[in-house]
């Protein structure tokens, strides 16, 4: 075990930014190896050999290096044996001293995993299910390539403060151009794959690998199966994903495949998601345990780059829990956590702490700090986190120097309000998926939790079709997870879904699931990626330049001008609906894949073939500001066109219509003659038409009576145009819902495909039944009641308008 031994601890050290201590532990200290910790294979040696290390003279020299070699051995420390009295003193590189807490499986060596208590995000560990240590490589924290290398301070002089951050390979620093370029390269929603080796118990069992990986891109599940006389078959599925990671992949290519690339853009007021969803044992939390370190490491780098300390760019993590619907802090004794939203509709979790990191050490100790939460609840601590998304998020925030008379100011607010949030990625390792089709389990508590869980993972996955669809309205509120969530959806933001699945043949039921899930995801962005990066993000900015506003961060804006985001296409949602309709209508469910995807491509098509407006739509959007314009102008051509086809049409573009009422308003004002009414909507204009006969129209009218007309008539007009927003909202929501309907009809066509199918469990096919009708209803419902509320109003204008006419 020597050799095996010093790689282990060499890595070890190397971890801790320590490789330098190498060559002393191989000196006097290896011959203690082994002493200290043991049982544990091939790295509990090198694990005896760091206290001596640390208390002898040849290995740290500096404080700071004998605190790390401390932590380092105090994480080893997993088997409660304690450290030499010459080390134990504390070492609190935070203000907060941890829980007992159990040790960062996984974090730093992956053949100590499995045998710890339950890690970073670790919902529901199975025991069971150890892997063959062969199976498992090591993997050392390398420095990534897709981030700049650290800059000596020497070197700050030489950087200018225009210079942004990160691009593949590089040493400077580039332009604000390649950024965007690179910012555009990374897909919005990007689904990946991971397989997991068979494990022990599955070899013991002699059970077949039933998933065969071809190539990056795509996979085979080969699915044992019976004929009614019992002849047994197998029944191939083919899928095709962004990236299928093989069981020989290393935590560190999952790294680089899936979040590395986002890193960068994340200083570039990004939000991304990062999630991990597949049955229980699939690898789950073995994939997202070392991520957020991962990708904190590769943070702080940056974080250190010139152009970002300038700026005063901070770290700051927060982990949290959804339980049964309800949200705990897990770096705060599980304090319940309270979701509102603010004025600008972010949602904002009321006491949610967060900490300022700056040392991936001390990230590393709030993420066991987090999961010695998890792991140690009150009641059933394993049932619990089971059955609970965690959410971990690592925020780049903007720190504002304040000044003094300021600082007096604000000096009983909170210290956040001083900072302003740049982007942040959030990494969910989600309840396991089977969990909530769990028909077996005969608790009725249990029962509720798995059809709470079912709902998340159903509006998680609506939330991210809605926004790889652009599409206006995203259901957010379909579960407490999307809701905590909805701020990393909108604007300009990132998705990677890590499906991991079991590759034995008694898994293949839910291998499919997960991978017919994936697949749902995933088929939207076939195609449209680029245009709808292109179409949501560069248009806001403009509508914002164009009225000088100040600019703020890309999402707040997409957030903030929700009637802009309508103003974009007055034209052409209704148009696209039939034609998506009418595309969904010749929907067969896919007897392979079993999905659907005719649908998804033929959408492709119409978003990117011959859909007239669309089509105009999308080269404008791509061309920013000016383009803006030309769509207007487009809108208005589109309307006259319909105006000359149609006179009895009397629906307007809509905003155009205001900008026109409010200048003829002025007009009409000035010269108190009759209204030049340009095509209002149809009572509206009934309405106008009705003070038109009330206005007084005599030059002989005296000066009193005529400001008395005056005021009236700029009453009625207020009145008007509130009429006309009211109008314009209801005819929004109109479209708004039949885009829901439509997609709701498309996961209605999706579960009755998935129902039809041998095997498929009736309850969960209840369970998202009564969840999209419901949300069917509620949809319906909302919009009648705003229907009603105008009827009412108009009637009420009326009343009014004949009252007038008739003094
Ligand atoms: N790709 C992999 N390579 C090696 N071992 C793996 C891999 N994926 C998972 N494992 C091992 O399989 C076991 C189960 O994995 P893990 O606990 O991550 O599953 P999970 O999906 O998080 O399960 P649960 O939903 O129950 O929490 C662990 O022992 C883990 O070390």
């Amino acid at each position: 075990m020597g050799d095996s031994s010093d790689a282990v601890m060499a890595r070890w050290l190397q971890s801790a930014g320590l490789q330098h201590l190498a060559a002393s532990s191989a000196g006097p200290a290896g011959d203690q190896r082994g002493a200290g910790v043991g049982g544990l294979g091939g790295g509990a040696g090198g694990a005896g050999m760091l206290p001596s290390l640390l208390m002898q003279g040849y290995g740290p020299q500096s404080v700071e290096e004998k605190q790390r070699l401390y932590m380092l051995l105090r994480n080893l420390n997993f088997n409660g044996e304690s450290l030499p009295a010459s080390v134990s003193e504390p070492y609190t590189p935070t203000a907060q001293k941890f829980g007992s807490g159990t040790s960062a499986e996984g974090l730093y060596s992956p053949e100590l995993r499995g045998e710890l208590g339950a890690g970073l995000l670790d919902l529901h560990a199975m025991d069971d299910t150890g892997l063959l240590s062969e199976d498992v490589d090591s993997e050392p924290f390398e420095p990534s390539p897709f981030m700049p290398k650290e800059i000596d301070d020497d070197e700050d002089d030489m950087i200018t403060g225009n210079q942004l951050g990160p691009a593949d390979n590089y040493n400077a620093v580039t332009s604000e151009k390649e950024i965007n370029t690179r910012e555009n390269n990374v897909a919005k929603i990007k689904v990946v794959v991971r397989k997991r080796p068979l494990n022990r118990k599955e070899l013991s069992r002699k059970e077949d690998d039933a998933v065969a990986v071809h190539d990056s891109s795509s996979l085979t599940v080969y699915e044992p199966k019976l004929k009614v006389d019992l002849t047994a078959y197998v029944e191939q599925h083919e899928f095709c994903f962004d990236a299928v990671l093989d069981e020989d992949v290393s935590n560190d290519e999952v790294y680089r495949e899936t979040v590395e690339p986002i890193i960068p853009i994340i200083f570039q007021r990004t939000k991304a998601t990062c999630f991990a969803y597949g049955q229980t044992g699939s690898g789950k939390t073995y994939t997202m345990q070392p991520l957020p370190l991962r990708a904190a490491q590769d943070m702080i780098r940056l974080l250190n780059q010139p152009v970002y300390r300038n700026q005063n760019f901070k770290l700051w993590l927060s982990y949290f829990e959804i339980y049964g619907g309800k949200l705990y802090d897990l770096l705060s004794d599980r304090r319940h956590l309270l979701m509102r939203e603010d004025g600008k509709k972010q949602v904002c979790i009321v006491g949610l702490q967060e900490f300022e990191v700056s040392d991936v050490q001390v990230v590393r100790e709030y993420i066991e700090r987090g999961n010695a939460a998890r792991s140690t609840g009150s009641t059933g601590a394993n049932e619990e986190s089971s059955r609970s998304h965690a959410i971990l998020q690592l925020a780049v925030k903007k720190h504002i120097i304040v000044t003094e008379t300021r600082r007096q100011r604000d000096r009983d607010a909170n210290e956040a309000k001083n900072t302003k949030a740049v982007g942040k990625i959030s990494f969910i390792d989600l309840a396991g998926s089977e969990r909530g089709a769990d028909t077996t389990d005969n608790d009725r508590q249990t029962r509720i939790e798995g059809a709470e869980i079912n709902k998340s993972l159903l509006a998680l996955k609506e939330c991210i079709r809605a926004l790889d669809n652009d599409q206006i309205h995203i259901p957010f509120r379909g579960s407490k997870l999307t809701e905590v969530l909805r701020d990393s959806f909108v604007g300009n933001s990132r998705t990677v879904m890590i499906s991991c699945i079991s590759p034995n043949a008694g898994s293949c039921e839910h291998t499919l699931n997960t991978l017919r899930y994936a697949d749902r995801v995933k088929s939207l962005s076939k195609g449209g990626n680029t245009r709808k990066e292109q179409s949501t993000a560069p248009t806001i900015p403009s509508m914002r330049e164009s009225s000088s506003a100040p600019s703020y961060p890309l999402s707040v804006e997409a957030e903030e001008v929700p009637n802009q985001i309508q103003e974009k296409r007055p034209v052409d949602i209704s148009r696209r609906g039939a034609e998506n309709f009418t595309s969904n209508s010749s929907m067969e469910p896919d007897r392979n894949n079993f999905s659907m995807i005719p649908s998804y491509s033929n959408r492709g098509k119409e978003e990117n073939g011959a859909s007239g407006l669309n089509d105009r739509e999308r080269v404008d959007f791509s061309s920013g500001r000016t383009v803006y314009n030309s769509k207007a102008q487009l809108i208005q051509n589109s309307a006259n066109a319909q105006e000359d086809e149609k006179v009895t049409r009397v629906s307007p573009p809509r905003r155009k219509v205001i900008r026109e009422d409010k200048s003829e308003k002025q007009n009409y004002m000035k010269k108190d003659s009759g209204i030049e009414a340009s095509r209002p909507g149809y009572k509206v204009q009934q309405v106008r038409q009705l003070q038109q006969q009330q206005r007084p129209t005599s030059a002989s009218a005296s000066q009193v009576s005529s400001r008395q007309s005056e005021k009236e008539s700029s009453c009625d007009d207020v009145e008007i145009d509130a009429i006309l927003e009211e109008e314009e909202a209801l005819i929004a929501a109109h479209r708004k819902e039949i885009e829901n309907t439509m997609e709701i009809v498309r996961e209605e066509m999706n579960l009755l495909a998935e129902v039809d199918q041998p095997g498929s469990l009736i309850d969960d096919y209840v369970t998202q039944l009564s969840f999209l009708l419901s949300r069917k209803a509620a949809g319906l419902v909302s919009l009648q009641a705003r229907l009603s509320r105008f009827q009412q109003r108009l009637k009420e204008q009326e009343i009014l308008s004949r009252k007038k006419s008739s003094r």
